[in-house]
């Protein structure tokens, strides 16, 4: 039985997540890392009384899970997965924020340790197929730019998402010029800019997670969008990755890589 602890349980990925896990035949919810979680409102997370709450990283003992799910924020990931890998936890993380420096100390860190694990920017299906078709078509359409669009809650901004995808994209496409007197009146109107690649973060109540991922060529333009309209959408990747945790001997990133 595969002993697994979910930090950010009671954030609206990681109730997802304690569903999951508590549906799972093979796995066990050990503990949770809830700051704000208090022993009454256990159950109403679906915490049976056998689960452990930490409400921080120092409290958390030694063998109480072989698996640290992250659900938490941009601002607490890099400390939680640093403190899995230290104590023989192998992450599979969610959250996103991690910056390039940070995502390359977890590898080497998890190398030293000999443990494998997994961060993904996205586990929906439709998203990571979206990265994978938009790499594609950016070989013939270099000029591209990227619209997310998010629940008002989300912390972060640009999306993991957006920003992985920019970065494939950034990986094939020809280096070319993008205007160079192009002039802003309102500051930011043009969005963010990884690399010259454009992208626009829309906040708004009603939203989930979605991408539009948007080409223009000479006379022609493609589209290719995804939609999460529930976080249950979310779980097939997660289950995928507690599936083949034990498998994984490096720190891998991105769903795709596991698939
Ligand atoms: N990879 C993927 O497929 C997906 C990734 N995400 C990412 O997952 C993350 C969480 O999203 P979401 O669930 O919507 O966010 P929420 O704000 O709903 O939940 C975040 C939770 O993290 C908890 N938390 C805050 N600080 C810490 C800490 N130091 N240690 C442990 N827990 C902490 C919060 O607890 P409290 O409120 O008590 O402070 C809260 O319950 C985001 O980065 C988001 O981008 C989201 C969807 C899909
Ligand atoms: O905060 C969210 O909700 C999501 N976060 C991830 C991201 O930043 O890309 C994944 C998905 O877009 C939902």
């Amino acid at each position: 039985m595969k002993k697994v602890l979910i930090a950010g349980a009671a954030g609206a990925m990681g109730q997802k997540a304690v569903e999951l896990v508590n549906s799972l035949p093979d796995v066990q919810l050990t503990a949770v890392l809830a700051p704000h979680l208090v022993a009454a409102q256990a159950a109403q997370y679906h915490l049976d009384a056998t689960v452990k709450v930490y409400h921080q990283l120092a409290d958390i003992e030694n063998g109480v899970a072989d698996v640290w799910i992250d659900f938490t924020l941009p601002d607490a990931v890099y400390e939680n997965v640093k403190f899995a890998i230290q104590h023989g936890m192998r992450p599979i993380v969610g959250t996103t924020g991690l910056t390039d420096d940070q995502e390359e100390e977890l590898v080497q860190l998890s190398d030293q340790q000999h443990l494998g694990g997994l961060i993904a920017p996205n586990f929906g299906m439709s998203a990571v197929l979206l990265m994978k078709f938009a790499k594609e078509a950016a070989v013939y359409f270099p000029d591209v730019e990227i619209i997310e669009m998010h629940h008002a809650d989300k912390k972060d901004a640009p999306s993991g998402t957006a920003l992985s995808t920019a970065k494939l994209i950034d990986q094939v496409r020809e280096e070319h010029e993008t205007s160079p007197d192009e002039q802003e009146s309102l500051p930011g109107s043009r969005g963010g800019d990884y690399h010259g690649i454009k992208i626009h973060a829309v906040r708004l109540p009603g939203y989930i997670a979605h991408e539009q991922v948007l080409f223009g060529g000479a006379g022609e333009a493609l589209t290719i969008r995804q939609d999460s309209f529930d976080r249950q959408s979310f779980m097939s990747g997660v289950k995928v990755a507690l599936e083949k945790i034990d498998q994984l001997d490096h720190l891998v990133i991105g769903l795709e890589n596991i698939l």
